[in-house]
C-alpha cells in the first residue's frame, strides 16, 4: 500500500515549547486512522502541519506533496473539518452551497443537497440559526460532498449529543468511505471511534506513544482479568497497566508469552480506550 502521509522528525514548538515533538508517521492509503490523546497532546498542531496551516520542522509529504509549499494544490485533493465555528453565520444554507461550489474544483452540490436532505438543515435557514447539532452536519454534508483522497477530522463531534455522533460516524462510514480514500480523525472520546478505525495513532506530550493497525492490537496485547492469589503473580509480570475490577486487576502486557498468563486468568485484547489509559499512564509516570 502506498503512504499518504510521511512525516519524518516533525517539530513544532510555540515560544520554545514543543507542541509537535520530533513525530515519524506512514499513513497508508485507505486506512481510517484515529489520532488519540488528552488535552494539549499536540493533535491539532499536527493535523495543521499536514495540512501545511502551521510550518514546521522535518520531512513531510501528504499526498506526494510537500505541505506549506504546495497548499493551494493539496486542498484540492483534500477536504477537512476543523472547528464548525468557521462556517460564516450570517450566510443562508443555500448561499454556502453555492459560495462552496464557486470556491472548491471538487465539491458536488447536489450530493451535498442530498446529504442535507436526510436532515433537520433546511437550506433557507441561516447558519447562525441552527443548533450545534445541525452546523455539524450541515459541516460534514459538505465535506463528504467534496471527492478528496484525504479527509481530516479535528474533534468533529465535540458538543454533540450521543446519538447525533453515532450518526456522524455512521454517515461518515456509509456515504463517504471507499478503499481510495483516507480518513484521518482526531478525537479524545475514544470509544466512539474505536469500531470504525483500521489504525490507532496515540500521542502525548507531543510525541506519538503507539501507532498500529488496530488488527495487531490483538497480536501485541493481551489484558489478563485475574483475582485472588494470582493478582500478585500476574503484577510480577512486566506490564503496560492496570486496573481495579471486581474483586481483582485488570492488567494490561504488550508483547508477552500468552502461556505465562493464561494459567492466572482470563486473557482477552484489550478496547482501545482501555490500552489508552494504560499507555498514557505509563507515559505520565516514566
Ligand atoms: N498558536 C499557538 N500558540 C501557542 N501555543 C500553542 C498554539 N497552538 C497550540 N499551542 C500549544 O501546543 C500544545 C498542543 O496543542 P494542540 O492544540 O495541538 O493540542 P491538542 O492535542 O489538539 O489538544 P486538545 O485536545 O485540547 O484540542 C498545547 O500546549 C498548546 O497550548
Amino acid at each position: 500500500m502506498t503512504d499518504i502521509i510521511k512525516a519524518r522528525g516533525l517539530f513544532r514548538a510555540f515560544a520554545g515549547v514543543p507542541a509537535v515533538d520530533h513525530v515519524d508517521l506512514d499513513i497508508p492509503a485507505g486506512a481510517v486512522v484515529g489520532l488519540i490523546g488528552p488535552n494539549g497532546a499536540g493533535k491539532t498542531t499536527l493535523l495543521r502541519a499536514l495540512l501545511g496551516l502551521t510550518p514546521a520542522q522535518g520531512e513531510l509529504s501528504v499526498l506526494g506533496r510537500q505541505p506549506v509549499r504546495e497548499h493551494a494544490r493539496l486542498m484540492e485533493e483534500v477536504s477537512f473539518i476543523a472547528d464548525t465555528a468557521v462556517l460564516p453565520r450570517w450566510m443562508r444554507v443555500d448561499q454556502l452551497l453555492d459560495a462552496v461550489n464557486g470556491l472548491h474544483p471538487r465539491f458536488d452540490r447536489a450530493l451535498a443537497e442530498t446529504f442535507l436532505a436526510a436532515t433537520d438543515v433546511a437550506p433557507a435557514r441561516r447558519v447562525g440559526e441552527l443548533s450545534k447539532g445541525m452546523t455539524v452536519q450541515l459541516h460534514l454534508a459538505l465535506v463528504m460532498a467534496i471527492d478528496a483522497r484525504l479527509l481530516i477530522l479535528d474533534e468533529p463531534t465535540l458538543g454533540l449529543d450521543i446519538l447525533f455522533r453515532r450518526r456522524f460516524f455512521e454517515q461518515l462510514l456509509n456515504d463517504y468511505f471507499d478503499e481510495q480514500r483516507t480518513i484521518l480523525i482526531s478525537t479524545h472520546q475514544v470509544e466512539e471511534v474505536e469500531n470504525i478505525l483500521t489504525h490507532v495513532v496515540f500521542m502525548d506530550h507531543g510525541r506519538i506513544v503507539l501507532n498500529r493497525p488496530l488488527a495487531e492490537l490483538e497480536s501485541s496485547f493481551v489484558e489478563l482479568h485475574c483475582v485472588g492469589d494470582a493478582v500478585a503473580r500476574a503484577e510480577s509480570i512486566p506490564h503496560v497497566g492496570k486496573r481495579s475490577i471486581l474483586g481483582g486487576k485488570a492488567i494490561i502486557y504488550e508483547d508477552v508469552e500468552r502461556h505465562l498468563l493464561t494459567p492466572l486468568g482470563d486473557c482477552r485484547t484489550p478496547s482501545v480506550s482501555d490500552l489508552f489509559v494504560a499507555k498514557l499512564s505509563r507515559e505520565v509516570r516514566s
